[in-house]
């Protein structure tokens, strides 16, 4: 289809917009494996742009849920508390019925189907690359094969809105209803309609999925990679993707600027960040070094003093005070602090100062190269960020930093360390294809870390983690350093780590120190949270309404689906809101041209799916909506975390379903009432209505590290047959596409 088709696509009277999803059929998400999975809402389908489609009624909830004082809120998550809420781990699951559906469909609303063959062959297939813990009913199918049955998202440019069906949404209605959420106003965005300002489509994507962002170019042919991690023309270190053969991969990232000041851009620190030294922090562990309160206690080498002082790092935030002595100290750490509180330059700073300390061989051509450490995440984005930090803080010494993550060229990769590797930032993906290609060596490595250990861990990475450290060359963990850190840190793994099976003592010396700063898996309390109660059919009425109120200040939308990420930043395009998305359908080119858009404030708003929730560190993102809750409550804490960032506040909105989000009410009002936020009258009666004998707090741990949970945890663990965890685990769709 040619581009000046893409109205016709957008618009939802035009048939050919319909049957993109009638071919993407969502499954019942029943949990057909071993596993507890956390099937893919098929909600989605509920927010497809249509005109009969906005009720008007199910607004969210009117209450006012502001004012109670926050003794009260806490009083009363306490009482809850001893009322039985607990740590449910069946929370995982997020049951839906696909019955609900048929009205609709009736009624013009697309019928979901409860199985879909090809889509669950193709997710099989995707799914397998994590080990085969993939659960094959799951709903949101991924990888070539089905994004073939995709790809119709066309083309804002010449202007969105025209014969939309958000344009039935009266406005002005929705402007009196908001109720000033927020205190900023502003009329929809002007200029959308040009395509210069807004989300625009990829024209040429009819054979494949996702539209595309603002200036984001579209190749076509056979150098262009599906946007799969490592499903591209076998680059993948996985067996199992290599099957998917598709095309070749040939995108190679921008490099980063190179002048000192960009490399040493920061945004300031917010009113709050001196509130970080009352936050409670426990070390857990014996023989723990003091914690250090400057920098200048860390004696670091003047050239890292100076990039520390060029960053505008004044002040160590708390899990810095902590874990840079005991990292200097060549402890293994598992560390766990609230979003946006520094966890990259508490595990940089330490291991920089020892190489500095130690010596480092100086970087230099070698077709193999043996780096000295070793960072591992789950995202390409974030790696590629931490990366960035490590290039930083290394800036004016002989170590040198080197990134490589899927979706671009494995040449590029090589290329990049073949120059020279001190410190290699990768997604495991990569990184297992690197080694196995022979281009790092590993004898060398002195400091293995984890960032966002908990996913690093869990079912997903687990197995490919393991396979790290028994790679041939890997110094054993009495040999090197290993540091985990995340902000969340779930009971089931707490459980892995502390009972008899010891998945700690596979990563970990049994020395290792366990510093929690503040609530382990808190929300970050400098973000405001609220929730709101709003069904399917109202949620994106509510949305545009919201985006209104917030005028142009950079706000996080977080959806449960690829597809639904699309869709939604579709719908904003028409509603002349500009916005861009991310997601792992997205090829990596256009997942970085949206980011950065995002960044520059190009498009100030991005709809993303889980992929985006961890460890991302943008300036001034004010807000965080989540348009569907995720299925877990870690997950939620790092979606909102992408706000209220190194003392800076922001705001988040939940929309929470009571048709598929009362799972989480228990573990939610946990986060709220840990956080001193108010929690909504009517989200402590379905808390209460779906009372779980047992529950005692919230879904993952909550427990100070002080209480050395060693203990707690002998011989409790739930296990699959690899010795990972399989419950409360982030939902697994869209695992295949991070790295
Ligand atoms: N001591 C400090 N002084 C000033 N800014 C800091 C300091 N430490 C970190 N920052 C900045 O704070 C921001 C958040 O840091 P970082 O991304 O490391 O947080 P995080 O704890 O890893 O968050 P997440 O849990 O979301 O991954 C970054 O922009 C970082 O440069």
């Amino acid at each position: 289809m040619g581009d000046e088709d893409w109205e016709a696509e957008i618009n939802p009277h035009m048939s050919s917009y319909v049957p993109i999803f009638e071919k993407d059929r969502y499954s019942s998400g029943e949990n057909g494996d071993n596993f507890n999975m956390a099937p893919t809402s098929s909600s989605e389908t509920d927010d497809r742009p249509r005109r009969d489609h906005f009720m008007k009624s199910g607004f969210a909830s009117g209450r006012n849920f502001g004012n109670r004082d926050a003794g009260e809120s806490n009083k009363r998550g306490n009482t809850s508390a001893m009322g039985g809420f607990g740590a449910g781990r069946s929370f995982g699951y997020r049951g839906f019925s696909n019955s609900k559906f048929e009205d609709g469909d009736s009624s013009g609303f697309w019928r979901e189907s409860s199985n879909d063959c090809e889509d669950n062959q193709t997710r099989n297939r995707g799914f397998s690359k994590r080990g085969g813990y993939r659960d094959g009913s799951n709903s949101d199918a991924s990888g070539p094969t089905r994004r073939g049955g995709r790809g119709s998202f066309r083309g804002c440019h010449g202007g969105f809105g025209q014969g939309s069906p958000s344009n039935e949404l009266d406005q002005d209605k929705c402007m009196q209803r908001t109720g000033g959420l927020f205190g900023s106003r502003r009329p929809a965005l002007s200029g959308t309609g040009n395509g210069d300002t807004s989300q625009s489509r990829s024209g040429s994507g009819s054979g494949r999925g996702g539209y595309k962002g603002l200036n984001e170019e579209v190749v076509t042919g056979s150098g262009k990679n599906s946007g799969k991690s490592e499903a591209e023309g076998g680059e993948s270190g996985d067996t199992q993707v290599k099957t998917l053969k598709g095309p070749k991969v040939t995108y190679i990232p921008p490099p980063p600027p190179e002048d000192e000041d960009s490399i040493f851009a920061h945004y300031q620190t917010g009113i709050n960040f001196d509130k970080y030294d009352t936050i409670l922090v426990e070390v857990s562990g014996h023989d723990a070094p003091p914690a250090i309160l400057t920098f200048e206690e860390a004696n670091l080498c003047q050239t890292l003093s100076n990039n520390i002082a060029k960053a505008g790092y004044t002040k160590l935030t708390p899990v810095q005070k902590y874990s840079i002595p005991i990292i200097l100290a060549g402890r293994d750490l598992m560390a766990c602090a609230q979003t946006g509180s520094g966890k990259t330059a508490a595990f940089l700073l330490p291991i920089l100062a020892h190489m500095m300390r130690d010596g480092v061989t100086a970087s230099r051509f070698k077709e193999l190269q043996e780096p000295e450490c070793i960072i591992v995440a789950p995202t390409r984005e974030l790696v590629n960020q931490i990366y960035l930090e490590a290039r930083k803080f290394s800036f004016g010494t002989c170590v040198r930093a080197v990134v490589i993550y899927g979706g671009t060229q494995l040449g590029h990769s090589i290329r990049q360390i073949v120059q020279g590797c001190n410190i290699l930032c990768a997604t495991p993906g990569r990184l297992m294809d690197i080694i196995g290609k022979e281009k790092i060596g590993l004898k060398q490595i002195k400091y293995l870390v984890l960032d966002e250990a908990d996913r690093m861990l869990d079912m997903g990475f687990g197995p490919e983690m393991k396979k790290l450290i028994s790679c041939p060359g890997m110094p054993s963990k009495e040999q090197r350093q290993t540091l985990m850190f995340s902000a969340t840190f779930p009971e089931e793994i707490q459980r892995l780590f502390h009972s008899s099976l010891r998945l700690a003592a596979e990563f970990l010396k049994s020395n290792y120190l366990f510093v929690a700063v503040g609530q382990v898996g808190g929300a970050c309390r400098d973000v405001q949270q609220t929730v709101l109660q709003v069904g399917q059919f109202s949620k994106r009425e509510k949305l545009v309404e919201i985006l209104r109120n917030i005028g142009d200040e950079r706000t996080m939308v977080f959806v449960e689906t690829k597809k639904k990420a699309d869709f939604i930043a579709t719908f904003l395009c028409q509603e002349k809101i500009s916005t861009t998305s991310i997601h792992g359908d997205r090829e990596q080119r256009e997942r970085e041209q949206a980011l950065g858009d995002f960044r520059s404030g190009k498009c100030p708003v991005l709809v993303a799916t889980s992929v985006a929730a961890r460890g991302l560190d943008i300036e001034n993102v004010q807000h965080v909506i989540n348009f569907d809750l995720p299925s877990t409550i870690d997950e939620y804490v790092h979606r909102i975390g992408r706000t209220g960032r190194c003392g800076n506040t922001g705001r988040a909105i939940s929309f929470f379903d009571p048709e598929s989000d009362n799972h989480l009410a228990q573990p939610l009002i946990k986060v709220l009432t840990d956080a001193q936020q108010d929690v909504p009258a009517w989200l402590e009666e379905i808390a209460f209505s779906a009372y779980i004998p047992g529950f005692s707090g919230s879904t993952r741990g909550s427990v100070f590290a002080s209480v050395d949970t060693r203990k707690n945890y002998q011989g409790k663990s739930t296990l699959n047959t690899a010795g990972f965890s399989s419950s409360q685990m982030s939902n697994p769709v869209d695992d295949e596409s991070w790295d």
